[in-house]
């Protein structure tokens, strides 16, 4: 298991921990709470069954405590309510020795436990604390959770727009499997990144996750590099060497530009796929290894088949599973998050104050055509960052290439207008569709994309776009 992120774990909520006694013994009810009180629950009070059920039903709870054996309604009918309305709460019964039955029945309709009356407190506490410290243990982790996602999307995978959403989908139902998964993408979409998540969240993970850029490689060291080689095997082989595939044993060995491999490579890639046994240059001794492979290229295979230079049966043994990263200028709606997600990292890498991006300077990013994906966005939030000096990002922190865009204007704007200031004052009607306009063009008409966008449903977006005449 990874280690706790302090970074992450430091603001996590400190929970504490309410608690409903139901009891119309008033008296015993009191002596409940006061001494649940000491150990810092926050106690509330029902003197009836019926309040009890009134409580359950407005309010939320994460211990309920009742009395079995009631004048109106039973502590039976309190646990029902509270598995129906407070499904994460923990309910304890208290009973009489007389109704040890009644209990029984309560722990088989889904009580945390019973305590016998006259109530030894000591008893009650520990059974509270350990109810409680499942509870805290759930809210932790969901806290975490939610806290990892809402920063990461999927280990490290950010994105809201409909194409990212259905890639993380992909990639959350992958991970746990042992599958063979070919990513598709051109440079800089974030293929390495898939993959890595990929294996994070496999059973692998504790595994290497080890990669290997095959066109970075002259095609007389790449068979060394992936298999391996014995002292000898070669000139210039002056000790061993152990590949890539020995050294993923266990774990996940990505291959990135897979499209470039040499035929003579991907028959013996092939082979080891098929047999799950390796053999180093110049040993006769096969080494069975246990891989996952992800490959990733932004060729096309399928052409690169029809031409011959890519085996078909490879193709195949790889892209078991394929998902498609698609270039950032047809997810544009991703662009917002990631550029708050790279001024974090880069102002808290550099201990730089940033307020924020100027509308002018979103406006540029956003209308740019990204041709080096978000490799590129990064390295332009990186630059901005690093040679702000005000506080603000704004165009003159533009590179050359990009500035231009933010002086692109929008349609219908009227000149001189800052942004879209000019529709202050300007009937709602006129609002929608200036953003709706700006949306369809920012997305290239695409409405999925744009409807997601402006944070409206798609449907929605269809009838405006009647309603207006727009096209
Ligand atoms: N969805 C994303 N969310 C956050 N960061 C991303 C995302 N996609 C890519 N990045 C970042 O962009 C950079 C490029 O990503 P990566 O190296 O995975 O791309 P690639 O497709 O493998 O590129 P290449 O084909 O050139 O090897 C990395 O810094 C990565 O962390």
């Amino acid at each position: 298991m990874s280690p706790p992120n302090p970074a992450v774990e430091a603001d996590l909520p400190n929970v504490t921990i309410s608690v409903l006694i139901v009891d119309d013994d008033e008296a015993h009810a009191h002596a409940v709470a006061e001494s649940l009180d000491r150990v810092g629950c926050e106690c509330s009070i029902a003197r009836s069954g019926n309040e009890g059920i009134e409580k359950i039903e407005a309010e939320n709870f994460d211990i309920v405590i009742t009395d079995l054996k009631m004048e109106d309604v039973d502590g039976l009918m309190i646990l029902r309510k509270a598995k129906e309305e407070l499904p994460e709460a923990e309910v304890i019964v208290l009973t009489g020795h007389s109704s040890i039955h009644s209990a029984v029945t309560a722990m088989q309709g889904g009580a945390y436990t019973y305590l016998t009356k006259p109530l030894d407190i000591q008893e009650l506490r520990t059974a509270v604390e350990k109810a409680a410290s499942r509870i805290r243990l759930i809210r932790r982790n969901a806290a975490l959770a939610s806290r990892l996602d809402e920063r990461f999307g999927f280990e490290g995978v950010i994105g809201n727009s409909p194409a990212m959403l259905r890639v993380i989908d992909q990639l959350r139902a992958l991970a746990p499997t042992e599958a063979s998964v070919l990513i598709l993408g051109e440079s800089g979409t974030g293929k390495e990144l898939a993959a890595r998540a990929l294996h994070q969240n496999s059973p692998r993970k504790n595994k290497p996750f080890v990669p290997l850029n095959i066109s970075a490689l002259p095609e007389s060291i790449l068979e060394s590099e992936l298999f391996g080689h014995e002292q000898g095997a070669f000139t210039g082989a002056a000790t061993k060497r152990i590949g890539k595939f020995e050294y993923a044993n266990g774990g996940t060995l990505f291959l990135d530009e897979v499209g470039e491999m040499p035929m003579e490579t991907q028959i013996k890639l092939l082979r080891v796929l098929e047999d799950r046994k390796i053999t180093r240059l110049g040993s006769n001794d096969e080494k069975t290894i246990n891989v996952r492979l992800v490959a990733a290229t932004n060729a096309d295979l399928k052409a690169a088949m029809e031409k011959g230079t890519f085996r078909r049966d490879l193709y195949y043994r790889l892209s078991v599973v394929s998902i498609s990263l698609p270039p950032l200028r047809d997810r544009r709606a991703d662009i917002p998050l990631l550029v708050d997600h790279f001024i974090k990292e880069f102002s808290q890498r550099y201990g730089r104050e940033v307020q924020g991006l100027s509308r002018a300077a979103r406006q540029a990013l956003m209308s740019y055509e990204w041709p080096g994906n978000i490799r590129q966005l990064r390295n332009v939030v990186e630059g901005m960052i690093a040679l702000d000096t005000d506080g603000l990002l704004d165009v003159d922190d533009l590179p050359d290439e990009i500035r231009p865009f933010a002086a692109a204007g929008v349609e219908g704007q009227p000149p001189g207008a800052n942004g879209s200031d000019f529709l202050i004052g300007r009937p709602m009607e006129e609002v929608e569709k200036y953003y709706i306009t700006q949306a369809l063009s920012l997305t290239g008409g695409k409405r999925e994309e744009a409807a997601s966008l402006l944070g409206i449903g798609e449907r929605t977006l269809y009838r405006k776009i009647k309603e207006f005449g727009l096209n």
